[in-house]
């Protein structure tokens, strides 16, 4: 007999990712299982795309640094993987488009195999299969449906003023989001008080997060500014390259120190004092 059809869904994760860190790796694995367990879904793919250089927030190391961390950080999932379309465009994207881009270039980038720079090629093999297999697209050709990842304060920040466009946070619902709990936040309450979070609320997906974990990738660095030890709560082969390339120090934390976030630039008129 056969069961219910699933829903293919990749999880997309976007921010800074500066360093990444164990829980930046546990969101993925919390959300498949969120999803997976409701008996609709069926997570095929992880994708993490670190925001790019012209984000200019403060303390943002370059992206080619935060996109080898995330890198040696997946090297061991067979289906986290990362991508650097987001951080190799020469200005910040607005998430929206992040997330059109992947929905729009999955079926065409699963196909051919020319994203070798990003997944080495026989973990690209593992998640290739696993994406066809049984997967119910393959014979109805549906595409699979993007799904923001975040954790609950991004969600949250939707309400900063200038800093989220009302149609770019439909058109990220619309996909759908899956937002993991983090303490100080509160997502159903939340949703229960925003017209527009509550008239999507089918598409969000709150992920319980038991076992609180606080880290931030704000402590990790400044732990490392202090000389404090980061290590478990990173992999080690990112510890290793943040301390061969001495990523994180006082220096690096002024990056942007006087420059306004962009997307408060662009939805504002504001620049850099
Ligand atoms: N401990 C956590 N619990 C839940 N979500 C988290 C946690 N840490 C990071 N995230 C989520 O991971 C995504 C990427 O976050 P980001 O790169 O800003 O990491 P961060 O630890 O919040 O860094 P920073 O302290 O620099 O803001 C965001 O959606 C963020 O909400
Ligand atoms: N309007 C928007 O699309 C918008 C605004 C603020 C942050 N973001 C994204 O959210 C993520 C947040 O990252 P941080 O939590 O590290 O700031 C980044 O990927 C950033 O591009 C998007
Ligand atoms: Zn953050």
């Amino acid at each position: 007999m056969e069961g219910p059809k699933l829903t293919d869904v990749v999880l997309l994760a976007c921010g800074s990712f500066n360093p990444i860190t164990n829980m930046h790796l546990r969101m993925f694995e919390l959300a498949r299982d969120h999803l997976q367990d409701t008996g609709r879904y069926r997570v095929v793919k992880g994708i993490m795309s670190p925001v790019g250089d012209g984000y200019k927030k403060k303390g943002l190391i370059k992206g080619s640094h935060r996109l080898e961390m995330a890198r040696l950080a997946t090297e061991t999932s067979d289906w986290i993987t990362v991508d650097s379309w987001e951080s190799l465009q020469p200005e910040w994207v607005e998430t929206a488009k992040v997330v059109r881009h992947h929905y729009e270039e999955l079926p065409a980038a699963e196909q051919n195999n020319d994203d070798v720079d990003t997944v080495k090629y026989a973990k690209k093999r593992r998640i290739k299969e696993n994406y066809f297999k049984g997967s119910s697209h393959q014979k109805s050709k549906e595409r699979p449906q993007v799904k923001l990842l975040c954790g609950a304060d991004v969600l949250e920040s939707f309400a900063v003023p200038n800093l989220w466009k009302q149609e770019d946070i439909i058109e990220i619902l619309g996909h759908g989001l899956v937002c993991i709990t983090r303490s100080g936040c509160d997502p159903h309450k939340f949703i229960n008080q925003s017209d527009v979070l509550w008239k999507y609320r089918n598409n969000i997906h709150v992920v319980h997060e038991w076992v609180t974990n606080d880290i931030s990738a704000t402590h990790v660095r400044r732990a490392l500014r202090r000389g404090q030890s980061v290590k478990y709560l990173l992999p080690d082969p990112v510890l290793r390259y943040i301390k061969e390339h001495d990523l994180y120090n006082a220096e690096s934390e002024q990056k942007n120190a006087d420059v306004v976030l962009a997307p408060l630039q662009r939805f504002t008129g504001a620049s850099s004092s």
